[in-house]
């Protein structure tokens, strides 16, 4: 997506920040400046919208975890707002189709061999709802499912909602303030 470029297939595919400053030369601040903001407002603003939508949705489906939420030391109520969120990244990731990727080599994935300019569409939405990961009851919103160490910033497959690898999304930690603030505004006056 970045600033609208177009890929072919001699482009390499690097990550987002050396693109970024190879264009910071090329282009003009009048020109880079409304494109960086374009793609932030693409990235950002769907994505931070739907997930506070999902986490309203999932807490007045389970009243508990409201009262939870509401409920408690403040810091208690931070961590407990962080997995809230984080449930609901995994079962309604605002992205569900991860963006097409065109396979440069030729892989085999799972026993199938794919021909290389293959686009692939990861499917995040069914990973982080697959038993074998995610055990009996994957299509549950339990809150507390998230305790353990995995995380969606890349390193855990079972969860890439954010993408994973040089494409990864750079916006997790502002995207995630955001929710914070506004959700934890919402709850605390919600009746
Ligand atoms: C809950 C919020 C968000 C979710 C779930 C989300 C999810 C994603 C996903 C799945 C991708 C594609 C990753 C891949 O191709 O592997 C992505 C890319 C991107 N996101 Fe986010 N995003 C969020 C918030 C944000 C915010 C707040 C910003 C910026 C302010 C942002 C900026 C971007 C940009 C610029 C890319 C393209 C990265 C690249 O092409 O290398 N995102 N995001």
């Amino acid at each position: 997506m970045a600033l609208g470029r177009k890929y072919n297939e001699n482009t390499i595919f690097r990550d987002l920040l050396a693109e970024l400053m190879e264009l910071v030369v090329t282009l003009s601040v009048g020109e880079f400046i409304p494109q960086l903001s374009w793609d932030m407002f693409i990235g950002g603003t769907d994505t931070t919208s739907t997930l506070l939508e999902w986490a309203m949705s999932e807490l007045m489906k389970h009243p508990r975890v409201m009262k939870k939420l509401q409920g408690g030391a403040n810091l208690q109520k931070l961590e407990y707002l962080k997995l809230v969120i984080k449930e609901t990244i995994r079962l309604h990731p605002p992205v569900p189709l991860l963006p097409p990727r065109q396979l440069m080599q030729v892989p085999t994935i799972m026993g199938y061999d794919v021909s290389a300019g293959t686009m692939i569409l990861t499917n995040a939405w069914g990973i982080a709802r697959g038993p074998a990961d995610w055990g009996e009851s994957p299509d549950e919103f339990q809150s507390e499912r998230l305790q353990t160490k995995v995380d969606f910033r890349g390193q855990h497959f079972q969860l890439i909602s954010f993408g994973a690898g040089r494409r990864c999304c750079p916006g997790i930690s502002f995207g995630l303030a955001v929710v914070e603030v506004a959700l934890a505004n919402l709850v605390r006056d919600f009746d």
